[in-house]
């Protein structure tokens, strides 16, 4: 079999990406049109396609399911959202799951990929295999409908990443260099590669999402609606090229919502859905007249694709009556050619020499004992090294923080002027330790619970397509933060120390300043907690909240504290913030001589006095010092585990499970 009709249309495909093309529609070619292809355009084109296929040393992959359902729970009770679904999505060709808005699209695309599993029945094989997550994840990409790019970086800085992350010490340098620069320049964003992710238009980020994803050349890729959003010469360009890839033996799936006519017939099949079942599965060309047999005859000016949907929507017999006929997904229309013009059949190996190319795979990869392309200090040095770059160049947040601690210090500082060797006024200085708690707590609760869910939804494809463990993000996310806080910390505290006439002694002023950053850590660790677990508005609610009660147990007892009672020493030593204000007021007061007195008596001219007023004559520093980190292991462990659940699809719906399970049982 000749390979010329496919290596023109990966001419047309790149020639298309580059803006070279001038044909209306460069993946059919007539054969007189050969000769409007320049030397350049070919060669670029050749190059592509031997810089993909080098990568290619991954198994082609089938993907068939059988019977799938998938429940949802909620108070109302159960919800059937798909009915026993069945298809088959083969490597080498370019699908489109089809369908009215709610069909359930996207959720057929989650439980292939396997981003949701709970609630879902039927089976999924893999080349014949039963589907094992572990390696199909390795084998897949998902490119999901509102994926982010990670911002402040330049594309091929991105790439570098992923190339970094996805490939490890498999390739040297300069082979992902190659590599890196031929994806970009397949994809057409080579030209852009100087230009950071949030200046690139909607096309050229949905590419920069795909060309991410195939630096690691997998050969299965899922997108969920990669078109919407886009111009009509994007969303083409972007089909080309998805058609282009699958050329090279990978299977893609994605959903469209409406796709004109000319997009619909680049499609190889077609799998359409409406209200959970599947009422075609097939080659695109073969779609009207599956329709006309169950008497639904499109006209011949008729865009195929408009017209099953208006079908669909408009007769309410048709989802059930076209399922029917095509036995839920069971029954597929196959053409033996495939393109219409000059094509070929787009499979590159027989069944046999898959299924044994896979299985070699397959045990190879589970020999591996890697989880991850890379080891945890790799991805931690590798994401560590992002976040410093991503925080240098986000430089008006950095200078609003640095605003922000100014101003806090000076407005303290002026508030609590001279006030810290006066015994006459132990109680304000006692204020203003509280003062600078309640900065601290309030600043560093609040910055990941308004940025972080942001990040969650960044971190979401990353995390699902296994970049890197969730564990070294974390580690990167916690080291990363630290220069700043402790710069900034040691500013405001430096401001407020002096201005309020402290004793100027390092060791006091260095055990303040301990305390002080303790207690932005720990506080940083609660807000990443709510941050993971709750969106923005929730968060700002809960965060607050959390923080209100912890505040009011750590100033109890001012002005009586040998009388505090027990159980409120209890419930006391559950607030972390307790800790930092007995450290702040450790490191000022605890071995001091006698503080000025310019009156006949200051009754707290004894500075252990005041410690024994506010309840702290017996605390010991270091004690103080080991609570707070005890607090930041349990706040960080706590975001930690919330992330996880956050970043899995189920958590939603374990949690309305849970709910419901409650609600039913009362
Ligand atoms: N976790 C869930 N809880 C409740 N309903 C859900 C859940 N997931 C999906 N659904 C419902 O299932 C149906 C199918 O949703 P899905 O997102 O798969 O549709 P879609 O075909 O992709 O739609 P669109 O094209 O508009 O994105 C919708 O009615 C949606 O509300």
């Amino acid at each position: 079999m000749s390979s010329v009709p496919l290596v023109r249309k990966a001419i047309a495909g790149a020639a298309l990406a580059h803006g070279t093309s001038s044909s209306p529609n460069p993946l059919v070619l007539e054969p007189n049109q050969e000769s409007q292809w320049t030397p350049a355009a070919l060669e670029r084109a050749g190059s592509t396609l031997k810089a993909l296929n080098r990568m290619a040393k991954r198994p082609p992959v089938h993907i068939l399911f059988e019977d799938v359902g998938y429940t949802v729970s909620s108070h109302k009770g159960d919800r059937r959202i798909l009915h026993n679904v069945s298809g088959e999505f083969r490597s080498g060709e370019l699908t489109c799951i089809l369908g009215p808005s709610g069909a359930g699209k996207s959720t057929l695309l989650n439980i292939l990929a396997g981003y949701t599993s709970n609630g879902v029945n039927g089976r999924i094989t893999v080349n014949g295999h039963a589907r094992d997550m572990r390696v199909f994840k390795k084998l897949s990409s998902y490119i999901m409908q509102d994926d982010m790019l990670q911002p402040r970086l330049t594309v091929i800085e991105l790439m570098r990443i992923a190339a970094n992350l996805k490939l490890g010490k498999e390739l040297g340098r300069a082979e992902k260099e190659l590599i890196i620069e031929e994806i970009l320049q397949t994809l057409g964003l080579w030209d852009h590669r100087d230009t950071r992710s949030e200046h690139l238009s909607g096309g050229q980020s949905k590419r920069l999402s795909v060309a991410l994803e195939l630096v690691n050349n997998p050969p299965i890729i899922f997108l969920d609606e990669p078109t919407t959003g886009l111009d009509i010469v994007s969303i083409r360009q972007l089909v080309v090229l998805l058609r282009l890839l699958s050329r090279q033996g990978r299977t893609i799936i994605c959903t469209v919502h409406q796709p004109s006519a000319s997009l619909f017939a680049l499609f190889d099949r077609v799998y359409v859905l409406a209200r959970g079942l599947c009422c075609y599965q097939g080659a695109a060309p073969l779609l009207v007249p599956y329709l006309a047999e169950a008497g639904h005859v499109c006209p011949t000016t008729h865009n195929p694709a408009d017209f099953v949907l208006e079908t669909l929507l408009g007769d309410m017999e048709a989802p059930a009556q076209l399922s029917e006929l095509c036995q839920n997904g069971k029954l597929c229309r196959k053409l033996d050619r495939i393109t219409a013009r000059g094509g070929r059949k787009p499979v590159l190996h027989s069944d046999e020499s898959i299924q044994r190319i896979f299985v070699e795979h397959v045990a190879k990869e589970q020999t591996q004992k890697m989880e991850f392309p890379t080891t945890f200090m790799t991805q931690f040095l590798i994401l560590t090294k992002r976040m410093f770059i991503q925080n240098k160049r986000n430089s008006i947040t950095l200078w609003i923080q640095l605003l922000h601690h100014l101003v806090s210090a000076l407005l303290l500082g002026s508030i609590f002027f001279l006030v810290g060797n006066d015994a006459n006024a132990p109680i304000v200085n006692f204020k203003f330790c509280l003062s600078c708690l309640v900065f601290f707590m309030y600043t560093y609760i609040m910055i990941p619970v308004l940025i972080f869910p942001t990040e969650v939804r960044l971190l979401r494809r990353e995390y699902f397509n296994r970049w890197y463990s969730l564990k070294a993000y974390y580690a990167a996310l916690t080291f990363s933060t630290l220069p700043v806080m402790v710069s900034l910390g040691v500013l405001f505290l430096g401001i407020c120390y002096l201005m309020s006439g402290q004793l100027l002694e390092w060791d006091r002023f260095v055990l303040f300043s301990i305390s002080g950053i303790l207690t932005a850590i720990c506080s940083e660790g609660l807000g990443l907690a709510v941050g993971s677990a709750f969106s923005v508005t929730n968060g700002s609610i809960v965060g607050p909240a959390a923080a209100a009660p912890l505040l009011a147990l750590c100033c109890y007892g001012m002005g009586f504290g040998p009388h505090i009672e027990s159980f409120m020493k209890a419930l006391m030593s559950a607030s972390y913030l307790r800790y930092g204000l007995s450290g702040f007021s450790l490191a000022l007061y605890q071995h001091r001589e006698t503080m000025e007195c310019n009156q006949d008596f200051c009754l707290y001219a004894d500075p252990t006095l005041i410690l024994r007023d506010v309840g702290m004559a017996n605390d010991s520093y270091i004690v103080q010092v080991i609570a707070l980190l005890a607090f930041t292991t349990v706040h960080r462990l706590l975001a930690y585990f919330a992330l996880r659940y956050r970043l899995t699809a189920e958590f939603s719906n374990k949690f309305m499970a849970y709910v419901s399970k409650f609600l039913k049982h009362r």
